[in-house]
């Protein structure tokens, strides 16, 4: 069965594909298995960015989690706070014992007790005190980590947030979305409770054993020593279940992820599951996954029901053979009930942390893989950071050139981009030409260094981009792409998202406003009026509750909004129906004037954007300018256009505008060449 929830990867270099198959599928991701291995998993888009290996696997636990310690840091003394009001708890329920040993030898022991109940009151009220101060301790030690725990678990979350935001978009096309959610959700929430109770519990459990045992072997020495050898097995046991659980602990979480990643495809795709009527596979594909998680997570169960029996099981023993040994010890007269009691209560506070060892290891190992998938995404380098000595930004005048550029997707790949020159001068409109798959969004990528040239440069005024901070170098360029992406939020704050609140260029309200309008109506985007509250509708998730040419019109509003420098447009008209797409066109006209602009065309129309034509072919622009010049000496750009004008006479919508039998608007020559012609550069047309 295909596997529905993955989205193909667009296809290559294919002329005969029309408009609307050529919309930007996203490309395939890593399976968490491959995330794992760190290796390029098949059908990832090469160049993306490398997934490096799961460092934190080759460290022992304890060494994984101290990388906790930046983040820990702040919260270091009410987590000691919080550990001395456990050791107090866990000390004061020690000190129990003590008191009834007293008691025991003496009221007891005496006889006293029979007809002088005074002589109780001491030791009962001790034990009272004993008890209340044990629950005033875990009472303080709640409130003292609890406040640490939620801080440090969201100061974790928004660090990551923070760098998933920075890193560059080809890590995006590699990392499956649900894998990045459960680290920033469930992994985090893992982490909190983690701190707030498996690490104090360790430390304590650790602590009651250790002055545990030291009490048993005053107490008694040769029965303490008969208790301690129990600690053989118990190391041994608890030894062998951290390198089993550590590895199925992994796998749930990646399973989680994986799981979380086709609920979000699945949802992502739910109208092509549903047009293809391939929601019943969806759902099988969803349940095979859930049911391996349940198969791990019962593993999981099983492993750490086993350990704790075990841990049960043994204390139990060795507690049964010092009873023998104790009794048999008591009647030679060789120690007193004092200490025989004592030692039994003693025995019994410490077997709560022997048994509960199965618990606090499975948390720390769960917090441990946590921290390892954390960190995995956390230590990503960035290729595109900013440089260390960066240029500082005089007036942008948007003069853009791409000087010998390549660009290849990962090492492996032959370029798609390959000693290209290009110049937008400025204020001037650039139509970008080409069959689909030769680079045009690629290059369009390179001017907002979404991607860094693999050779080259992109000049910003002069400067090379990356010499530049990335703010400055994609503050001045706006991009609407071919596939809006909007958000959940009103349609002004949609528009107005490259509108600058505060900072250098921050723009007032009044202003804000006559932005937000004069773009809405630029991009013909009168229908914001007929939504229920106009332009503060709230539209949803990706604007998914508008039709495609609406959220385009809105992409372009956005782009236009920005008044930026550099404008670039990755077909932004090829939703829009034929009426729709000439007002905006004209309009367009005007607001570009000034704004250094560079237009991809799929559409012969939207070449009529433009002052002049650029031609990519084989990765490098082969020809500039205008239509007229270019349709009379370039071969390969009367191929190009007439193949735009097929794709797009065959597209429904222009064979049944109104005006399709209208002169031409494009002003492409109707003397171009038979549009069935050949390609110049295959074999019919040599
Ligand atoms: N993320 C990616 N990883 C790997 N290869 C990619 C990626 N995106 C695009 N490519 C490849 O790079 C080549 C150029 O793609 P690009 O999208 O730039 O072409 P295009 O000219 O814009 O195509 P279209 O006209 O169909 O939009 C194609 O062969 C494509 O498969």
């Amino acid at each position: 069965m295909p596997d529905t929830t993955r989205s193909p990867r667009p296809s290559s270099a294919d002329p005969s594909d029309s408009p609307d198959q050529k919309k930007r599928t996203r490309p395939r991701r890593a399976s968490s298995e491959s995330a794992r291995r760190g290796a390029s998993p098949q059908g990832a888009p090469p160049g993306a960015a490398a997934v490096p290996p799961p460092v934190g696997s080759q460290l022992s636990t304890w060494a994984s989690v101290r990388r906790l310690y930046p983040y820990v840091r702040p919260a270091v003394p009410r987590l000691v706070g919080g550990l001395l009001s456990a050791l107090g708890a866990s000390l004061a329920a020690l000190a129990i014992p003590r008191v009834l040993q007293t008691l025991v030898e003496g009221p007891l022991a005496e006889g006293a007790a029979a007809h002088d109940l005074g002589a109780l009151v001491v030791p009962v009220v001790l034990v009272l005190v004993l008890g209340v101060a044990e629950a005033g301790f875990v009472l303080l030690r709640r409130n003292l980590v609890m406040y640490p725990g939620t801080r440090i678990e969201a100061v974790m979350r928004m660090a990551l947030f923070r760098h998933l935001q920075d890193l560059p978009a080809a890590f995006h096309d590699r990392w499956p979305g649900g894998q990045l959610l459960s680290r920033i959700m469930g992994d985090l929430g893992l982490l909190r409770r983690w701190l707030i109770f498996g690490l104090l519990q360790l430390v304590v459990s650790a602590v009651t054993i250790v002055v545990g045992v030291g009490i048993l072997l005053a107490t008694a020495g040769w029965l303490g020593l008969v208790y301690l050898a129990g600690a053989i097995p118990v190391t041994v046991i608890a030894f062998r279940f951290s390198r089993r659980y550590r590895v199925i602990a992994r796998l749930s979480q990646d399973q989680s992820g994986d799981l979380a990643t086709t609920v979000e495809e699945s949802v992502h795709g739910i109208r092509v599951l549903k047009a293809f009527g391939r929601g019943r596979d969806a759902l099988e594909s969803f349940t095979g996954q859930a049911e391996e998680l349940r198969r791990t997570e019962i593993r999981k169960a099983g492993n750490q029901a086993t350990v704790t029996t075990s841990l049960q099981l043994i204390p139990e023993v060795t507690l049964a053979v010092c009873l023998v040994l104790g009794s048999v010890l008591a009647a030679r007269g060789q120690i007193s009930l004092g200490d025989l009691v004592a030692f039994f209560l003693t025995a019994a506070v410490i077997n709560g942390p022997v048994v509960d060892l199965g618990m606090t290891l499975s948390m720390t190992l769960n917090a441990r893989t946590a921290v390892d998938r954390f960190f995995q995404v956390m230590e990503t380098a960035n290729p595109l950071a900013d440089p260390a000595d960066p240029v500082e930004p005089g007036p942008v005048r948007g003069h853009v050139e791409l000087r010998d550029v390549t660009y290849r997707y990962d090492d492996a790949s032959p370029p798609v981009l390959d000693g290209l020159d290009l110049e937008l001068p400025e204020g001037t409109t650039t139509a970008l030409v080409g069959l689909t798959g030769s680079g045009k969004s690629t290059l369009a990528m390179l001017v907002p260094r979404i991607a860094d040239v693999t050779s080259g440069a992109v000049l910003l005024d002069g400067v090379d981009v990356r010499r530049l901070r990335r703010t400055d170098a994609r503050r001045p360029v706006a991009v609407a792409f071919e596939d809006p992406t909007l958000f959940s939020a009103s349609v002004r704050d949609n528009v107005l998202l490259g509108v600058q609140e505060s900072g250098p260029d921050a723009v007032d309200e009044q202003e804000r406003e006559r932005r937000l309008h004069e773009a809405l109506e630029v991009a013909q985007a009168g229908f914001v009026a007929d939504l229920p509250d106009g332009v503060d509708t709230r539209i949803g998730e990706e604007g998914l509750s508008l039709s495609g040419g609406q959220r385009q019109r809105l992409a372009l509003a956005r782009a236009i909004a920005a008044r930026p420098a550099v404008l670039v447009l990755d077909d932004p008209l090829s939703a829009l129906d034929v009426t729709t797409e000439e007002a905006v066109t004209a309009r367009l006209h005007e607001v570009l004037a000034g704004t250094t602009t560079l237009v991809i065309a799929h559409r012969p129309s939207t070449v009529a954007l433009a002052d002049r034509v650029a031609v990519l072919q084989d990765g490098r622009i082969t020809a500039v300018g205008t239509h007229a010049h270019l349709l009379a000496t370039d071969a390969h750009y009367r191929y190009v256009i007439s193949n735009l004008e097929q794709d797009w006479e065959h597209y429904p919508d222009h064979a049944a505008a109104p005006d399709d039998a209208a002169p031409d608007r494009t002003a492409p020559d109707r003397t171009a060449p038979d549009r069935t012609a050949p390609d110049p550069r295959s074999e019919d047309a040599r």
